[in-house]
């Protein structure tokens, strides 16, 4: 495993310039003092080095691993961080959390949120937080080119030239003007690709499972049966979910088109594989694009196994789709300063798990977080501790789900840790910290 403090990574000209979003929001956070304690952050899967950077500039300790960690390793390392940064890959279960008792949040640097317990995170006091359309446009585009590059069996011709054959032909190859494109799962990716296809000259048709603005000329469909038996192309963009397991499976390719094309760049666990291989190698299907797998390795390097390999005009990349310089970058900014800013203001705006709340700071103010179970009478307990104490409050902002209560509190009193401990005692408490 390559590891090591916050080693460089290599670095393109288009990422060298100080980012413009993160440098906007960290400088309102100037004014608020220091962590009262080391802050300790644990960043995997090779998250950009934007990202490193400001925690850094922050004074947070950094330690940047290029792989993503199993189970076991992880609840191991978690043990004394305070920030764990991951992508796609690293499961953040239940058990991982419940090991993470200084733990104060997960950054997912990445849209998904899908391989972190975000109950079991809630329920622990833990926010999640993601980015949730910095790579957006990033899969658009790769999609666009698949389309493209499956009408014209580009992988398969290119393969041929690689290996000395000469396979000039246009049969079997279209243009992609004036064909349709059928979306399934049309939030931020699917309508960003329906704007691109259809300046492509493509018709789009798509379905979505709740209400939404169709673009441009784009035409929604009452059921995915509708987009599966109308399109000559079938893209899917939905997330995983119990609803979305395997949702295209021998039965769904039977009613495509003979001769259509299927993509996937959104979850592995959303295609059967081994019906689209037969669905490939019968004719069925003119080809496929797939970005993501039910299994991938945690690390880069050979021994991936598919049933698609060396299937007919199929395109297969290493979940991809969010790999552009442009788009890490953008996360790595995003999702730090969401960290940062939960760190030294406990601001949860923008956490998927949690009520989102922020307090702007005072000079002169004292705060402290609370963290509970959402039952009755905690915050006239935690006023009462304060009152007992003369301490007045000048500002306090509560946000609930129905399991969990958060709060922050600015008081005009320095709090003690004799405070903390009797408001962290209080029997519906999760987690208590003193910021300033
Ligand atoms: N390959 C990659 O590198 C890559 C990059 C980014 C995102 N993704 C994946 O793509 C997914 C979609 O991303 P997004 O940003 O567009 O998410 P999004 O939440 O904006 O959109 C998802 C859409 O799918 C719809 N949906 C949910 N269940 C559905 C169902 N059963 N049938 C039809 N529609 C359904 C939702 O209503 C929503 O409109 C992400 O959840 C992520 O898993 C993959
Ligand atoms: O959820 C996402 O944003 C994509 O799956 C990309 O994940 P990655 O950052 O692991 O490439």
């Amino acid at each position: 495993m390559n590891s090591g403090t916050s080693s460089p990574q290599s670095r393109s000209p288009v990422c060298s310039s100080p980012p413009k979003y993160a440098e906007l929001e960290l400088q309102q956070l100037e004014r608020i003092p220091p962590p009262k304690h080391p802050v300790k952050v644990l960043l995997l899967e090779n998250v950009h080095q934007t990202g490193v950077s400001l925690f850094e500039r922050e004074g947070f300790q950094v330690e940047l691993l290029k792989t993503s960690l199993t189970e076991e390793e992880l609840m191991e390392k978690i043990k004394d961080v305070h920030i764990v940064g991951i992508r796609s890959k690293t499961q953040v279960t239940k058990r991982v959390l419940e090991n993470a008792s200084k733990l104060l949040a997960v950054g997912c640097f990445c849209i998904g949120t899908d391989q972190v317990d975000l109950e079991a995170a809630e329920r622990l006091g833990i926010p999640v937080f993601n980015s949730p359309f910095a790579n957006t446009r990033s899969v658009a585009e790769l999609i666009i080119a698949e389309v493209v590059c499956l009408s014209r069996k580009l992988f398969d011709v290119s393969k041929g030239c690689h290996e000395g054959r000469w396979l000039k032909s246009a049969v079997g190859c279209h243009e992609i003007r004036g064909k349709t494109l059928g979306i399934i799962g049309y939030g931020h990716i699917g309508s960003q690709l329906s704007v691109l296809a259809e300046s492509q000259g493509m018709n789009v048709i798509f379905y979505d499972i709740i209400p939404v603005l169709p673009l441009g000329n784009s035409t929604p469909c009452k059921s995915l049966e509708e987009v599966l038996s109308n399109a000559d192309f079938v893209t899917l963009h939905v997330p995983k979910s119990p609803q979305t397991a395997n949702m295209i499976g021998e039965k769904e390719i039977k009613l495509m088109k003979k001769g259509a094309y299927l993509l996937n760049a959104s979850r592995g666990t959303v295609v059967d594989l081994q019906a689209l291989a037969n669905a490939l190698r019968s004719g069925h299907l003119a080809g496929a694009a797939i970005d993501v797998y039910p299994k991938e390795p945690k690390a880069n390097g050979v021994g991936f196994e598919t049933p698609l390999q060396n299937c007919p005009n199929t395109i297969l990349t290493p979940h991809i789709g969010g790999s552009t310089e442009e788009a890490q970058q953008m996360i790595g900014e995003e999702v730090a300063t969401a960290l940062i800013k939960l760190v030294k203001s406990g601001s949860t705006v923008n956490a998927v798990n949690f009520p989102n709340l922020e307090v702007p700071f005072t000079p002169s103010s004292h705060r402290i977080l609370n963290v509970h179970k959402n039952v009755p009478g905690v915050l006239r307990d935690i006023n009462e501790i304060f009152a007992s104490r003369d301490t007045n409050v000048k500002a306090q902002v509560l946000g609930t789900t129905a399991d969990i209560g958060y709060l922050i509190v600015d008081v005009d009193k320095e709090t003690s840790e004799e405070v903390k401990e009797a408001i962290a005692s209080l029997k519906p408490s999760l987690r208590t910290r003193i910021l300033y």
